[in-house]
C-alpha cells in the first residue's frame, strides 16, 4: 500500500486564515467585540498613565476645587464607561471563541473520528493522531485551538499599545526603547526555545496520555468491574498506573524545569530593564526641568511599555501554542480515508445473495512485520453458507474485517458480485453487509432502537417482530412490561433492564437480521448461548440465511456441519476446505480438532457427535 505523505503543519498564516474564516462563518459579532475591546482597552491604558499627571499638574497650578472635581470626575466617569465596555467586549470575544467555537471544533473532531476509516482509527499512529486532536480541542483555554482568535486580538492590542507608548518614550530618549526592546527580544527567544522543546515532546506526551487514559477509562468501565474484583487486579492496576504516571511525571518535570529556568531569566531581565528606566528618570528630574507630573507620566509610560512588551511575548507564545493546536486539529481532520468516499460502483440487489471472491489477499497490521493473511484465495458462491474455523489467532476475525471493508488488503482483491470492493462507496459497501462481531455494542436506548437503529417512531414494527422471533428473543421480551420499548443499560438510562450475555448475543443477531443485507457475517454468534438456544439456532440457520450468503465463524466444529462448506484457517492461509464429511475423510487438521472435541463429549457425557 503506498503511503501518502501527510502534512503535519500548515504554517502560521494559513492557520490564521483558516481560524478567522471559521470564526467569521460561525459568529461574526466576535469581530465587532474584538474591535471595541482593542479600542476601549487601549484608551483605558492611556488614561491610566495620564490621570495622575492631570491630578498633580492641577494641584501644582492651583486650579479651583470646582474645576478640579469636574475635570477628574469627567475623566473618571469616562474611564469607568470605557472599562465596562472593554470588559464586556472581551467576554464577548472569549465566549464566542472559547466556549462556542471550541465546542464546534470539538464536535467536528468527534464526528471525524467516528467517520474515519476503521483501519486508521484503530492503528497506533491513528490513536496518537486522535489523542492530539482531543488535546487541541480540550477545555484548557490556554492551549486549545479556539484560543487562537482571542490571542490574536490580545496580540494586536499589545502591538498597538507598544507602538503608542514607544512614541511617548521616544520623546524622552530613544536609547531607553532600544534597551527595553533588546531585553525583551532575549526573553522572547528563550521563551521560543522552551516552547519548541515542549512541542517536540508532543508525540511522547500523547502516547503516555493515550496509555494512561485507556487504563483509567477501562478501570471505570462497568464491564471491567467484575474482573477487577474476581482477579484481584487492583495491585496490578495500581502498579501499571503508577508506572505510566512516573513516565508522565518525568516528562512534565523535565518540561517544567525548563519553564522555571526561563522564568528566572525573565526576572533578571525585568530588574535590568525597569531598574535602569527609573534611574534614568530620577537623573532627568534632578538635571532638567521635568515636573513631578511628567515624572509620574513617563514612569507610567516605561512601566506600561514593559507591560506591552510582556503582553506581546506572552500572547505570541499563546498564539504559537494555539497555532500548534490548529495544526494538530487539521492534521486529524485532513486524514484521508483509504476507502472510496465519493460515488462508487452500482450496488448489487439487496434481496439477492451476493457472491464473494478473494484473490491473492495479503494483509499485515501497520505496526507489525508479520503477514496475517497470506495470499488467500477464496470463492463464496451466492447463497452459500460458509463456515470458517481455525485455532485462536489463525486470522479469522482479521479476514472478516477485511471482507467487511474495515481493513484493506495490502495486496490482492476482494470482489463482491465481480466488482472490486474498493470501487464501491465505503458506506454503500457497509450497507451490503450485516455482521455480528465478538465485541458487542449496546447503546443506552430501547431494545427496539438497539436492533433497528431507528427512532421509536420510525422502525418497521412487522420486520422488528419477525427478527425478534427469528433470534429467539420473543420470550424474553414478552416478559418485560414495556416489551421492546424497554430501555437497555439502566445505569445510564435510569430505568430498564440489563440483558444476560446470551440475550445480548441474540439481540446482536436480531440487529443483523433487521438490516437484511445480502451478506451475513457471524463471528462466534453462539459463544454465549445455552445448548438449547444454540441447537435451535443451528436448526433455523437455513431460515435465518434465506436469500443471503453467510459466513459463520465458530470454534465448535460440530456447529459448522449445517454449513455447505468449511474452510480451516491456519496462519492466515486456508489449509483445508470441503464439507464436514470431506474434511473428516481427508483425515487432516480439521479431523484432528474435531476428534479432540468429540472425544471430550464422549468421555464426559456419553454423547457422540456423529
Ligand atoms: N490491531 C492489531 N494489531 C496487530 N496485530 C493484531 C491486531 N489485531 C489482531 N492482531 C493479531 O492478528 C492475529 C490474528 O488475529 P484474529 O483476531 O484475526 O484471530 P482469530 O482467528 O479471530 O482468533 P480468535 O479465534 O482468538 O478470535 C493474532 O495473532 C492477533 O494478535
Amino acid at each position: 500500500m503506498s503511503k501518502r505523505k501527510e502534512k503535519t503543519s500548515h504554517g502560521f498564516l494559513n492557520n490564521m486564515n483558516f481560524m478567522f474564516r471559521e470564526q467569521w462563518n460561525f459568529e461574526k459579532t466576535a469581530f465587532l467585540f474584538a474591535l471595541v475591546f482593542i479600542l476601549f482597552d487601549l484608551t483605558v491604558s492611556f488614561i491610566v498613565i495620564w490621570l495622575p499627571k492631570v491630578v498633580l499638574d492641577s494641584i501644582n497650578q492651583s486650579i479651583s476645587p470646582a474645576a478640579f472635581i469636574t475635570t477628574i470626575g469627567t475623566i473618571t466617569i469616562g474611564l469607568m464607561f470605557l472599562k465596562y465596555w472593554s470588559h464586556y467586549s472581551e467576554q464577548g470575544v472569549l465566549k464566542s471563541a472559547v466556549n462556542i467555537l471550541n465546542m464546534h471544533f470539538y464536535i467536528k473532531k468527534d464526528w471525524k473520528i467516528l467517520d474515519m476509516d476503521y483501519s486508521l482509527s484503530s492503528s497506533a499512529q491513528g490513536k496518537i493522531k486522535i489523542e492530539r486532536g482531543h488535546n487541541a480541542t480540550s477545555r484548557n483555554i490556554y492551549v486549545n485551538m479556539a484560543s487562537f482568535y482571542p490571542n490574536s486580538a490580545y496580540l494586536l492590542k499589545a502591538i498597538i499599545g507598544f507602538i503608542s507608548f514607544s512614541a511617548i518614550i521616544l520623546v524622552l530618549n530613544p536609547i531607553i526603547i532600544l534597551i527595553l526592546i533588546i531585553s525583551y527580544l532575549a526573553s522572547a527567544y528563550v521563551s521560543f526555545l522552551v516552547q519548541r522543546m515542549e512541542h517536540s515532546f508532543k508525540d511522547v506526551r500523547a502516547e503516555i496520555d493515550s496509555k494512561l487514559y485507556y487504563l483509567l477509562e477501562e478501570i471505570n468501565h462497568h464491564a471491567f468491574a467484575k474482573d477487577i474484583r474476581a482477579y484481584n487486579m487492583k495491585s496490578w492496576i495500581n502498579d501499571t498506573t503508577h508506572l505510566f504516571m512516573d513516565e508522565k511525571y518525568r516528562l512534565e518535570n523535565h518540561i517544567q524545569t525548563k519553564h522555571f529556568m526561563q522564568g528566572l531569566f525573565d526576572v533578571f531581565l525585568f530588574m535590568i530593564r525597569n531598574g535602569g528606566g527609573y534611574v534614568f528618570l530620577i537623573w532627568q528630574m534632578l538635571t532638567s526641568d521635568m515636573t513631578i507630573g511628567d515624572f509620574i507620566f513617563y514612569f507610567g509610560a516605561i512601566t506600561g511599555f514593559s507591560e506591552w512588551l510582556k503582553q506581546i511575548v506572552m500572547r505570541f507564545k499563546n498564539l504559537t501554542n494555539a497555532n500548534f493546536s490548529v495544526d494538530d486539529y487539521r492534521y486529524l481532520m485532513d486524514t484521508k480515508d483509504a476507502s472510496k468516499r465519493t460515488k462508487g460502483a452500482t450496488l448489487p440487489a439487496y434481496d439477492q445473495p451476493a457472491e464473494l471472491v478473494l484473490e491473492n489477499v495479503c494483509f499485515s497490521y501497520e505496526e507489525s512485520d508479520r503477514v496475517f493473511i497470506n495470499q488467500l484465495n477464496l470463492k463464496v458462491y451466492a447463497g452459500e453458507k460458509l463456515a470458517i474455523v481455525g485455532a485462536n489467532g489463525a486470522g479469522k476475525t482479521t479476514l472478516i474485517k477485511l471482507i467487511c471493508g474495515l481493513l484493506h488488503p495490502v495486496s490482492g482483491r476482494i470482489l463482491l458480485n465481480g466488482t472490486d470492493s474498493k470501487e464501491f462507496n465505503r458506506d454503500d459497501y457497509y450497507s451490503l453487509i450485516a455482521a455480528v462481531f465478538q465485541n458487542v455494542s449496546l447503546l443506552p436506548m430501547s431494545i427496539a432502537e438497539n436492533i433497528t437503529f431507528c427512532k421509536e417512531s420510525e422502525f418497521d414494527t412487522e420486520r422488528l417482530l419477525d427478527v425478534i422471533q427469528k433470534a429467539e428473543l420473543s420470550e424474553n421480551i414478552n416478559e418485560l412490561k414495556d416489551g421492546y420499548h424497554t430501555n437497555l443499560l439502566p445505569s445510564i438510562t435510569g430505568n430498564g433492564v440489563n440483558l444476560s450475555g446470551g440475550e445480548i448475543q441474540k439481540l446482536m443477531l436480531a440487529r443483523a437480521l433487521y438490516k437484511d443485507a445480502p451478506l451475513l457475517i457471524l463471528d462466534e454468534p453462539t459463544a454465549a448461548l445455552d445448548p438449547i438456544a444454540e441447537d435451535l439456532m443451528y436448526r433455523r440457520y437455513d431460515k435465518l440465511t434465506k436469500n443471503k450468503t453467510s459466513l459463520f465463524i465458530s470454534h465448535r466444529l460440530s456447529s459448522t456441519r449445517f454449513c455447505d462448506r468449511i474452510i480451516f484457517l491456519e496462519d492466515g492461509q486456508i489449509c483445508e476446505t470441503g464439507s464436514h464429511d470431506e474434511l473428516m475423510a481427508l483425515g487432516g487438521k480439521y479431523k484432528e480438532v474435531f476428534d479432540i472435541q468429540s472425544h471430550y463429549y464422549k468421555e464426559n457425557s456419553g454423547v457422540k457427535l456423529r
